[in-house]
């Protein structure tokens, strides 16, 4: 079973992750990342870091994403094993469309299609969403921040990510990141492990 954790900078999502590692350990679950999970992941972090155009940008996170897939996610899901990914294709598709916006002339559609034939949907995504003041003043000061980490941006991403939530409800589970980290972090333990027992009881199609 593989699920997904996505939010905006500053929602909670390595907080949550790391006591999803403590409350989940009987599990023996794959906990992994996007991006970074492979040595693709390097080239990414230089391509933010240096600012390259956002279509290299882009891909970049693309070919981390099939790397990732490709050495840990399937390998995983083959053997059984339940998988929690920290970002995933939905950072994609909440974060590039702001920053592919006025350069194609319809990057979502672009986005899906790349990811057409050869990404693994996730079982479950679980999406923090609080307001954008309160995720900015947990990043901290402004000058530490990477690109991506401003009111205006970060509001779009959320925008976006809301959208695809809307569009696939059966899939995202909408959270409150502003509820205090341990309520968060048991609830989404608690769903993550009803989701794994009845797909005990069914078989992978
Ligand atoms: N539920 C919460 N309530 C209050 N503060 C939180 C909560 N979750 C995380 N934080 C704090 O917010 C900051 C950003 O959290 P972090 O887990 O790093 O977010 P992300 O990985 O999504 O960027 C950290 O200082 C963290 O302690
Ligand atoms: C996976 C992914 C992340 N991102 C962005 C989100 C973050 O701002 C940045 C780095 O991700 P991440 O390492 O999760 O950030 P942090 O741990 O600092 O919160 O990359 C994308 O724009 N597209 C993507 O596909």
């Amino acid at each position: 079973m593989l699920i997904t954790i996505e939010g905006i900078d500053g929602s909670g999502k390595s907080t949550l992750l790391a006591r999803l590692h403590e409350l989940l350990a009987d599990l023996d679950p794959l906990f992994t990342r996007e991006p970074g999970a492979t040595w693709v992941g390097e080239s990414v972090r230089r391509a933010i870091a240096e600012r390259m155009d956002p279509i290299t940008e882009a891909l970049l996170f693309c070919a981390d994403h099939a790397a990732h897939i490709d050495t840990l996610i399937r390998p995983a899901l083959d053997e059984g094993r339940l998988v929690v990914s920290d970002r995933y294709a939905d950072s994609r598709f909440a974060y590039q469309p702001v920053v592919l916006d006025g350069v194609l002339p319809d990057p979502l559609s672009w986005l899906f299609r790349i990811h057409e034939g050869w990404s693994i949907r996730p079982d479950r995504t679980f999406l923090l969403v609080l307001p954008i003041e309160d995720a900015v003043s947990r990043l901290g000061p402004e000058k530490k921040r990477e690109y991506f980490e401003n009111a205006a941006i970060l509001s779009r991403v959320q925008e976006n990510y809301l959208g695809l939530a809307a569009a696939d409800p059966s899939r995202f589970v909408i959270v409150d990141a502003l509820l205090p980290k341990e309520e968060v972090a048991r609830f989404i333990a608690d769903e993550i492990r009803a989701g794994a027992r009845s797909s005990r009881r069914r078989p992978r199609a």
